[in-house]
């Protein structure tokens, strides 16, 4: 993911927060603990100060755009810091500079004795190196318009890098929704805790290069505190792959059966069955349509596949099976429709996806043992809501989801949502690009989640695991860029990944 570590910014935690959360953990550290907010100002002023001297040494003029929060407060530090250094600053200013309160105020005084000057934000300068946002961080209430929403259109129109405070201005803090404008920063140096919206919504799109710390609070500071949702990445999420024992055979690795493939749509299920494969499954049957049964793995000889005409046939296969992942190209005739049917009637782990979803949202039902795995328009469908209600706020989608539909819920896109039963914290996958917005991603998703869930690990863990290994493989595939990049080179990645030999992207 888009993460460097500097000196000074802690490496990225897991735990993520709400802004109401994030601004309780201000308060405790300021009333209880006895740090002055002004203390925490100006640590978190000098850690995104460090960070853009790291990132951008060349920068000789900087600009800070200033808010008359304490956002704006974090910006006149940077100000400070930089003028203290020789470096050519301006400080713009939008809103009125005797609404400044409180800490914001100290820190502008500050600002000023050392001989800084103010300016209105009126156009932006034509030359500056780098641009600092300071405008907006975690007390934004409603959505950006007028001037604010115009300076923020003339930076994102500009070239110089913007090293966003704490969250790039304008987006929502805990959805990742733009109010309006929202900043698109260069890097995003987050404090106290990791903002949910950096992670959900269009977080990756503006956050840039992400860079966080927690500005040294005591540990003691966070620990009331229930996380909003965790964030996940294969690097955590590996450990709950168990070893391969040295005596295993292959009925021990777990046997899947994936169910599609009608007419035309082979394709779908012969790309989950090789993922189950390469994602360590020990025996993989695919049960497709009988017109492409006998040439469907004639390149893949690992799989085996069986032609099923209907419903009855499937019986003998799911015997066999630990797991069946139903849907990937399972189409919505009387073929699809009587092989859903089939299965959604037994006790059996499921992973539901593609069609088997759209089947499911026609008549509605609940599974204690299922994961089921839609992209925003099948979630939409799912919920009989627009997609763009899906995405206005996706992990409140995932629980209804959820709480409709029981099992665990995998809420595909940028950040990727897994959701199990409550009181189980929801998961954001910090991993994966818009490479993988291509065919048959999905399916790779579906073979390796049933493939994890095949080789012993639980519904929940399967799915976490299984989007992890999935969006670090899509990572591993865009080394050599993310256009054209093709479902197969995510599969090709699994197994370097699956066996911890890339494991970090
Ligand atoms: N002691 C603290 O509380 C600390 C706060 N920190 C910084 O303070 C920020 C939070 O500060 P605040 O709570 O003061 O909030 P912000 O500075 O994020 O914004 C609040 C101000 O913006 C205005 N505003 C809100 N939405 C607007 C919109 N759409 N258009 C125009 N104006 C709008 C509000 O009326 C208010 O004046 C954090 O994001 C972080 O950057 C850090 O300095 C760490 C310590
Ligand atoms: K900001």
């Amino acid at each position: 993911m888009n993460y460097r570590p500097l000196p000074d910014t802690d490496r990225l935690p897991y735990a993520l927060y709400r802004a109401d959360q994030v601004r309780r953990l201000d308060r405790l550290a300021i009333e209880v603990f006895g740090i002055p907010g002004i203390e925490l100002m100006n640590r978190a002023g000098a850690v995104a100060y460090r960070v853009l001297r790291a990132r951008w040494p060349q920068a000789r003029r900087i600009t800070v755009l200033a808010g008359t929060g304490n956002n704006g407060g974090d910006g006149y530090v940077v100000a400070r810091l930089a003028q203290a250094d020789g470096l050519a600053v301006r400080v713009l200013q939008l809103g009125e500079t005797d609404r400044v309160r409180g800490e914001a105020a100290l820190s502008l005084g500050a600002y000023r004795n050392a001989g800084g000057v103010i300016e209105a934000a009126r156009e932006l300068p034509p030359a500056t190196d780098l641009y600092v946002d300071a405008l907006l961080g975690t007390g934004l209430e409603r959505p950006v318009t007028g001037r604010w929403a115009e300076v923020i259109a003339a930076l994102n129109a500009q070239r110089a890098p913007v090293v966003a405070l704490d969250m790039p201005s304008g987006l929502h803090a805990d959805t990742g929704r733009v109010m309006g404008a929202a900043v698109r920063a260069s890097a995003t140096v987050s404090f106290i805790g990791l903002k949910l919206g950096l992670f959900v919504g269009a977080g990756a799109q503006y956050r840039g290069e992400l860079h966080f710390s927690a500005l040294d609070l005591p540990a003691r500071v966070y620990a009331g505190e229930i996380l909003a949702a965790a964030r996940i990445d294969w690097a955590r999420e590996s450990r709950s792959l168990p070893p391969r024992s040295r005596i295993a055979h292959k009925g021990d690795c777990g046997h899947v059966l994936v169910v599609g493939g009608a007419p035309g749509m082979s394709g779908a299920a012969r790309l989950a069955g090789e993922a189950a494969l390469r994602a360590g499954a020990g025996l993989v049957t695919v049960a497709t349509h009988p017109r492409h049964a006998e040439w469907l793995n004639l390149d893949r000889p690992e799989l085996m596949v069986s032609g099923v005409e209907s419903a009855g046939d499937l019986d003998a296969l799911i015997e066999r099976a630990d797991v069946v992942a139903i849907g990937p190209g399972l189409g919505r005739t009387d073929w699809g429709r009587g092989l859903w049917a089939r299965m959604r009637a037994l006790s059996r782990p499921l992973v539901v996806d593609a069609d088997a979803l759209n089947l499911l949202a026609e008549t509605p039902g609940c599974g204690p043992d299922w994961v089921l795995t839609p992209h925003p328009g099948e979630a939409a469908r799912l919920l009989g809501v627009t997609t763009a209600e899906i995405e206005s706020d996706r992990l409140a989608s995932a629980r209804r989801l959820q709480e409709r539909f029981g099992g665990v819920v995998v809420l595909k896109g940028a950040g990727t949502i897994v959701r199990g039963p409550a009181p189980r914290l929801p998961a954001v996958c910090s991993q994966g690009n818009p490479g993988m917005a291509t065919a048959g991603a999905g399916d790779v998703l579906t073979g390796v989640i049933a493939a994890l869930r095949a080789q012993g690990l639980d519904a929940e863990e399967a799915a976490r695991a299984g989007v992890c290994l999935h969006a670090a493989a899509g990572d591993r595939a865009a080394h050599t860029g993310e256009r054209g990049l093709i479902a197969g080179d995510i599969i090709a990645a699994l197994r370097g990944l699956s066996n911890g030999l890339d494991g970090e992207d």
